[in-house]
């Protein structure tokens, strides 16, 4: 039994940021969660920003319902096992077949556990109810079970300290949860030993200071592998940022378009009837800043081209992407050409009205130009592809830089270029 517990404490450890399939369900991908989220609650060691909690336990769900099957399923098969104690005990009696139908009740509970779960593999509340239901059912059977068999009474607080262990570490919960039914479980069978137990006074304080150091011991484990994951999370969430963000700016790279940003948001708008611009947009002249202030001075305003992008976009809705060296991409989710030309035209005036700091009293400024393509709620089918989208903006934004650069040009993929606006 220990050694089961051993081996499931492992395989739980090593459970949550791997892309393993289990019961044929996918974990949910890493999202692009910001750094604010990520702050645990070390003493209820779970993220304190409960959207990014509930990410997480949806991201290891599938790991986790796998590990609670096990669990399930080895609760059901020693319940019914140690029926053969019950019977040794108190011999062939009725007493003893009520206590074996009890534990057989145990065994349906996990049974249904696992049925549950491999119905409905994608909720967190099943998975938690799961876990909740089998082990205050299963407790209570043993305080029964232990209540007829009073003389092997001290001998079962070795059973509860194993169950304890399972408890804590072999099914996943909530960690306030597990505390309520390890502890309230532990003061039971405590209450039972002091009344029914008929021991002296130093073998009751010993026995129910084991019960006080499984629950300790259970806790800490618990807690460990609770923040454990959560650090993990953190972590696979830090590499992946860095993998995907442009360093300098804090923007997407184009890694997100080889993903499919663009295929997946023209997919929804043609399913959706939802309209769908991108805005291609590159800073005028950018190169003479760089050749007469420096690089660094070049840097600085690119960042802060790029931070206007970004403050002036939706933070969960839109994307910006860094599309090449001082050219962004700009993916605006349900909306239609008047709005993009708008923002865009926001963000050009707002940019040709900033200045940099580039050192101790010196600014530099710039203008840039904006090109963009949109696929219109009532023509969802255009363009073919993603290539065709950014192509389109692309040559609305060579029309702008065309005509004098400092403006902003789109055009609605109907085939007919409309609401032209260019500011000189
Ligand atoms: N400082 C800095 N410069 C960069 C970066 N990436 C690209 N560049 C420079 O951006 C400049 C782009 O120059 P061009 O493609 O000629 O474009 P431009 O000067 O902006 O002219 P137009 O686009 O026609 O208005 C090049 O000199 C690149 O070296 C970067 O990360 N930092």
């Amino acid at each position: 039994m220990w050694k089961w517990g051993c081996r499931m404490f492992v395989r739980l450890r090593s459970c949550g940021l791997t892309t393993r399939t289990i019961a044929g369900t996918t974990p949910v991908p890493l999202e692009d969660l910001p750094d604010s989220s990520l702050i645990i609650d070390r003493r209820r060691a779970e993220f304190t920003d409960p959207d990014c909690e509930a990410r997480f336990i949806a991201h290891t769900l599938p790991e986790r319902n796998g590990q609670l099957k096990i669990s399930l399923l080895c609760a059901a098969v020693f319940y019914v096992v140690f029926g053969a104690t019950d019977i040794a005990t108190l011999g062939p009696t009725a007493t003893a077949f009520a206590l074996v139908a009890l534990r057989v009740l145990v065994a349906l509970v996990a049974l249904g556990g696992i049925y549950a779960i491999r119905r409905r593999p994608d909720s967190i509340a099943l998975s938690n109810s799961a876990s909740s239901a089998l082990l205050v059912v299963a407790l209570a059977v043993f305080m029964v079970v232990c209540w007829y068999q009073p003389e092997t009474l001290p001998w079962n607080v070795m059973s509860q300290a194993l169950i304890l262990m399972a408890v804590y570490v072999n099914f996943p919960n909530r960690i306030h949860y597990t505390v309520a039914i390890g502890a309230g479980s532990s003061a039971v069978f405590g209450a039972m030993l002091a009344f029914q137990g008929n021991l002296r006074a130093d073998d009751l304080l010993t026995l129910v200071l084991l019960l006080i150091l499984a629950n300790t011991l259970g806790y800490i484990a618990a807690r460990r592998f609770h923040l454990g994951l959560r650090e993990q999370f953190c972590s696979a969430i830090l590499l992946q940022q860095m993998a995907d963000r442009d360093p300098l700016t804090g923007c997407h790279n184009r890694r997100i378009l080889q993903k499919g940003l663009l295929d997946a948001e023209l997919a929804r708008t043609r399913r959706y009837g939802t309209g769908l611009s991108v805005i291609l947009c590159d800073i005028d002249h950018f190169k003479r800043i760089n050749d007469t202030h420096g690089h660094a001075a070049g840097d600085r305003v690119l960042a802060d081209f790029a931070g206007l992008l970004r403050a002036m976009t939706r933070e969960t809705v839109d994307r910006v992407v860094r599309y090449g060296g001082e050219e962004f991409l700009v993916v605006l989710p349900q909306t239609e050409l008047a709005g993009a030309l708008a923002l865009a035209e926001r963000i050009r005036a707002a940019f040709a009205a900033s200045a940099t700091r580039i050192g101790d009293g010196v600014t530099a400024s710039a203008t840039a130009s904006f090109g963009i393509a949109c696929v219109p709620a009532q023509h969802p089918h255009l363009p073919a592809s993603a290539e065709a989208l950014v192509g389109a903006a692309d040559a609305q934004l060579y029309a702008v830089k065309h005509n004098g650069r400092n403006g902003v040009r789109g055009i609605v993929l109907s085939g007919v270029p409309e609401l032209v606006r260019v500011a000189t």
